[in-house]
């Protein structure tokens, strides 16, 4: 099978490896935590299902047992962002290193266990584009969903987009205010993109870097003669983030529908979110991990391989951005946590050797953000277990309508689960992870708690530091429109009309 060959030390079941995980599981003594609540419990796992949640619940011989006393037994972790097998920034730079098979992979050796990928149309056909992710996606080991990206705008793109909605399962649009030339989209577009968003009751994503000024930013660099990677997060400031980020936040609550704002990246953009969300506006912010733990201090490397894996957009920021970004996670001003995970590999980041510009964007993160996160935000002291279910997995599940078939460890849910030892630790290299890439952005790294297990669709995938992923298992799932952000959006909509007479009106409405 062409796909056996993986190469990274791992079994894949169906492909000659043997498939020694039953389907019957008792996961005993663990302390079981969903968003809500944690108790001492057991969880048996019948059939790929969640059966039962309950101290001693009792089992024949034919069960497999865990003892997971003194561990967290946690639903896996739904990783939001992602571009698996992507083609971005010319041919040149090929596709993201990794696909839906070796992403996945990594992904499950760290505790995720679902990730939502972002289809990008093809010459501007969302049906072509999704037709292009179905092939791409039949390599899946986990479960997995789609976000649509929109690039142009006719009404052939209105009409696919109610297709994706009502037939695709798809249930948000993302729009790219940077990337001039090559994905941007202009306000008129984002004005349309908002409006059909909210007729269809689905949820609306921006990218939010002015994308002109960025492009001015890096002619200046050019014309001072600065291009290397450094230049990239030259070009490229904050306040270019928060402009976008604000502009897009206006535009929503023009149109008076909810808006996800992608990768925050600065105090800046957060402020901006922070200000609207204290208006009462339905704004959600998505940090990523690398935004969060990383600082822009390696993007100065003398090293150009080692700078240029830092090159993602918007840029990891200077110190001091991640520590705030990190606060408005545990204050709730930020609400979920994903990686835009985006691999390129150092050849394919040496087609920028002579010129930032050309430098494919995008770090690592699917395998690492479930233990960075715990690391640096629960073992730390700054959010609790329960807070960490909830930004690792419930309020994704949330946000794109699948809970709690996910998201959650409750009778009926999936039996997508990790159980992790918060006395363990790990270890992060380009050495023993899982991803195609030969470098790491968190190399090095060593932290405390460990995902031990990992169980996906009531198999286990991941155990003593081995995988055994089971090729083509994974499942699409369907993500219905409307979310709780839509509820009672119409009232709102009555208000929000007033308000926009007097200001002051505006704000005591919001109050
Ligand atoms: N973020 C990044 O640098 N690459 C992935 C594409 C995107 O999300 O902007
Ligand atoms: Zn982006
Ligand atoms: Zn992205």
């Amino acid at each position: 099978h062409e796909f056996c060959d993986a190469g990274m030390g791992y079994n894949v079941v169906g492909c000659g490896g043997s498939d020694s995980s039953s389907r019957r599981i008792l996961i005993k003594g663990g302390t079981v935590v969903n968003a809500h609540h944690q108790e001492v419990a057991d969880v048996y796992i019948d059939d790929g299902i969640i059966a039962d949640v309950k101290p001693n619940i009792k089992v024949g011989d034919e069960v497999a047992v865990i003892d997971a006393t003194g561990k967290f037994v946690m639903p896996g972790g739904i990783d939001p962002h992602t571009h698996l097998e992507m083609e971005f920034m010319g041919t040149d730079s090929t596709e993201t290193i990794d696909d839906f098979f070796s992403g996945q992979a990594a992904a499950l050796a760290g505790g995720t266990t679902m990730h939502i990928d972002f289809v990008m149309p093809v010459n501007g056909s969302l049906s072509l584009g999704f037709k292009a992710y179905v092939e791409k996606a039949k390599k899946s080991c986990m479960d997995y969903g789609f976000h649509m990206t929109i690039t142009k705008w006719d009404d052939t793109v209105a009409r696919e987009m109610e297709i994706m909605v009502k037939e695709k399962g798809i249930n948000s649009f993302k729009f790219f205010l940077a990337y001039k030339g090559i994905v941007m989209i202009n306000d008129e577009l984002l004005l349309e993109g908002l409006k059909k968003c909210k007729s269809l009751g689905a949820l609306a994503m921006v990218h939010a870097e002015n994308g002109d000024a960025v492009f001015e930013g890096q002619k200046r660099m050019i014309e001072l003669g600065i291009t290397g990677p450094e230049g990239h997060a030259l070009s490229r400031p904050p306040l270019l983030e928060a402009e976008a980020t604000a502009r897009a936040i206006r535009l929503a609550g023009f149109i008076n529908t909810p808006l996800y704002i992608v990768h925050v990246m600065s105090i800046d953009a957060m402020e901006e979110i922070a200000k609207a969300r204290k208006l009462g506006q339905r704004v959600v912010g998505e940090p990523v991990v690398s935004g969060l733990v990383l600082n822009d201090s390696g993007l100065w490397d003398p090293d150009f391989n080692i700078a240029a894996k830092f090159v993602m957009s918007p840029p990891i920021r200077a110190p001091g951005h991640g520590r705030a970004l990190q606060a408005a996670v545990s204050m709730g001003v930020l609400q979920l946590v994903g990686t835009d995970h985006c691999t390129f590999n150092s050849t394919q980041k040496a087609f920028g050797i002579d010129d930032f510009r050309k430098i494919p964007n995008g770090v690592n993160g699917i395998e690492e953000r479930m233990h960075l996160v715990w690391d640096t935000m629960v073992a730390s002291g700054k959010i609790s277990v329960t807070d960490y279910v909830r930004i690792t997995s419930t309020e994704c599940a949330r946000i794109f309508n699948i809970y709690p078939k996910k998201g959650a460890i409750l009778p009926g849910s999936d039996a997508d689960i990790i159980i992790l030892n918060p006395n363990s630790s790990f270890q992060i290299s380009s050495n023993s992870h899982h991803s195609r890439s030969d470098t790491n952005v968190y190399e090095g790294w060593i932290g405390k708690g460990k995902v031990e297990i990992t169980i996906v669709g009531g198999r286990i995938v991941w155990e003593n530091n081995e995988l055994k992923v089971n090729l083509g298992s994974g499942k699409y799932i369907k993500m219905p429109p409307f979310n709780y952000l839509f509820d009672g959006i119409e009232k709102a909509d009555v208000s929000y009309i007033s308000s926009l007479r007097a200001p002051v009106n505006r704000f005591k409405a919001m109050q």
